[in-house]
C-alpha cells in the first residue's frame, strides 16, 4: 500500500513506513483513536518501542473527527519542532517520532509511556477511592503538569482536557501530557499572561539525576513516599462532554465550544461564556483535589447535578483542615475566571503559590526517583527475543487490524468518538 507522508514542519524526516513497523498490542482506545505499542525494524531512527496512535478515517462519520486528528498531529509536530531558544523536546509533553497517512488511516508515533496513567495509578493504590496521593506526590505531579501547561500556554494552546487519564507516566516515573485533540489555539487577545517556556533539559540528555528531596523541600510527613508497583487498570470511562458550539461574534478571541470531561468542565464553559487559558487552571484545581482526596469535588448523580455543583458549590474538604493545598485548590476553583489564580499572572502566578514553595522548577526533569516508578517491563527484551526467534510471526500489521475490524462490522455504526465529538 502506498503511504504518503503528511506535510508538516519538522526538521527531520518523520515519515513512517508501515511496512517496517509491527504492533505488539493495543495500549488503549479513546474517542478519537486506537493506540498501539509498536516496534520498528532495527537499524532505523525510531526507538525499539513506541506508541502509535491511529485514526481510522473510514470509521469516522463526522468530518470534525478527522480535523481533530489532524490538529493533534500538527500540534505534536509543533511541539517537536525545536526553536533555537528551546532546542530539546519538552520533558513533559510528547514529541512526534513519525507519522503516516494512507487512504484509510492517519497515524503518528509518540514515546511509549510504560507506567500507565495517573488515574490507573491512583486506583491501583486506593481502589476504594478514599485515600489518594501523599502531599509530596501530589506536589510532584502538579508541578510537572504546571510546567507542561506553561509551555502549551506560551505557544497559545489551551489544553482543555486535563484529567488524570491524560497524564501518562514514563518508565522514568515522570509525566507526559497526552491527548491533544480537544486542545485549541487561542489568538493573542484572549491570552492571559503566560511566561515563555523554561529552558528545560531533555530527558534524553544524560545528566546527573537528582533526588526528589533536592528539588522539593519536603516535610517529614511527606517523606513517606512508598514505592508501588503499577497495576495496569483500564481507566474508568468518564464521560467527555461536547455539544454545540455557541456562536459568538467574538469567537476568534475565545473558544466557545463545549468540550471536556464533565467533572473537569469549568463554570464559564457550562455557562457558555467562551473561555481562555483559565479553563486549564480550573482543571488543575479539580485534578489537585482528585489526586489528594480520591474524588472530584463537584460530582453529582447526573450531568445536570454536576454542572449545578460546578456553578454554585464551593469545594468542600474532608476534615476541614486548612493547608497550602486546600488554599491552592480554592484559588484555582474560583468560579469567575478573571479572579481565578493564573488568570492575570499566568503560569508564574500559579507557580508562585505557597503550595509550590521550594520547588526548583528547572530541576524537575532531573528527579531520579519520582514518587512512583513503573515496574521494569521486559517487553523490550521480549520483542528482541521474538524478533530473533521468528521475524515473521512478530506482532501484527495495524492496517490488517483495521481491515479485520471493518470485515467484522461491514456497516460501521457511529463510533463513540463521532457521537461525543458531535458539533464541535
Ligand atoms: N504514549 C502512550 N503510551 C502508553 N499508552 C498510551 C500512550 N498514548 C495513549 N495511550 C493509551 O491509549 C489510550 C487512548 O489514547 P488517547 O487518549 O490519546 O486517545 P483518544 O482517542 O484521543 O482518547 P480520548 O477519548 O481521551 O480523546 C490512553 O488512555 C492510554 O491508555
Amino acid at each position: 500500500m502506498m503511504c504518503r507522508p503528511i506535510k508538516i514542519q519538522m526538521e527531520d524526516d518523520v515519515a513512517l513506513d508501515l511496512d517496517r513497523i509491527r504492533a505488539v498490542r493495543v495500549l488503549g482506545r479513546g474517542a478519537l483513536g486506537t493506540v498501539f505499542l509498536v516496534t520498528a525494524a532495527t537499524g532505523g531512527r525510531l526507538p525499539p518501542l513506541f506508541a502509535l496512535k491511529v485514526f481510522d478515517k473510514r470509521s469516522a462519520t463526522k468530518p470534525h473527527a478527522l480535523r481533530r486528528a489532524r490538529w493533534e498531529l500538527s500540534l505534536l509536530s509543533r511541539l517537536s519542532a525545536a526553536p533555537r531558544d528551546h532546542p530539546h523536546p519538552h520533558p513533559f509533553l510528547p514529541s512526534l517520532l513519525g507519522c503516516v497517512e494512507t487512504p484509510d488511516l492517519l497515524a503518528w508515533a509518540i514515546p511509549f509511556c510504560s507506567g500507565g496513567d495517573l488515574h490507573a495509578l491512583r486506583r491501583s493504590l486506593s481502589p476504594s477511592d478514599e485515600e489518594a496521593f501523599s502531599p509530596a506526590a501530589t506536589r510532584f505531579y502538579l508541578s510537572e503538569i504546571v510546567v507542561g501547561l506553561t509551555h502549551l500556554h506560551s505557544i497559545r494552546v489551551a489544553y482543555r482536557d486535563l484529567k488524570p487519564e491524560n497524564i501518562l507516566l514514563r518508565s522514568s516515573g515522570h509525566i507526559m501530557l497526552a491527548d491533544f485533540d480537544l486542545s485549541r489555539h487561542l489568538p493573542p487577545r484572549s491570552i492571559t499572561a503566560s511566561s515563555p517556556p523554561p529552558p528545560l533539559p531533555s530527558d534524553n540528555i544524560r545528566r546527573p539525576l537528582r533526588k526528589l528531596t533536592r528539588v522539593f523541600s519536603l516535610g517529614a510527613a511527606d517523606n513517606q513516599i512508598k514505592q508501588a508497583r503499577l497495576a495496569r487498570v483500564s481507566p474508568a470511562g468518564r464521560r467527555r462532554t461536547s455539544s454545540s458550539s455557541i456562536s459568538h461574534s467574538d469567537a476568534e478571541e475565545r473558544s466557545f465550544s463545549f468540550v471536556g470531561t464533565e467533572e473537569y468542565v469549568a463554570p464559564e464553559v457550562v455557562r457558555g461564556e467562551g473561555h481562555g487559558f483559565a479553563v486549564d487552571w480550573w482543571a488543575l484545581g479539580i485534578l489537585a483535589y482528585e489526586l489528594a482526596y480520591g474524588r472530584t469535588p463537584f460530582r453529582g448523580r447526573n450531568r445536570k447535578e454536576t454542572f449545578r455543583n460546578v456553578l454554585t458549590r464551593p469545594p468542600l474538604f474532608p476534615g476541614r483542615r486548612r493547608t497550602d493545598l486546600t488554599d491552592l485548590i480554592e484559588r484555582l476553583l474560583v468560579k469567575d475566571p478573571e479572579r481565578r489564580l493564573g488568570f492575570t499572572g499566568g503560569a508564574e502566578e500559579v507557580k508562585g503559590h505557597p503550595f509550590f514553595h521550594g520547588v526548583k522548577w528547572e530541576l524537575l526533569p532531573e528527579v531520579a526517583r519520582p514518587p512512583f516508578m513503573a515496574p521494569v517491563i521486559d517487553e523490550e527484551e521480549e520483542v528482541e527475543q521474538e524478533r530473533s526467534n521468528n521475524e515473521r510471526a512478530m506482532g501484527f500489521d495495524v492496517r490488517d487490524y483495521f481491515k479485520g475490524l471493518r470485515q467484522r462490522e461491514p456497516t460501521v455504526p457511529p463510533s463513540r468518538s463521532s457521537e461525543s465529538l458531535e458539533d464541535f
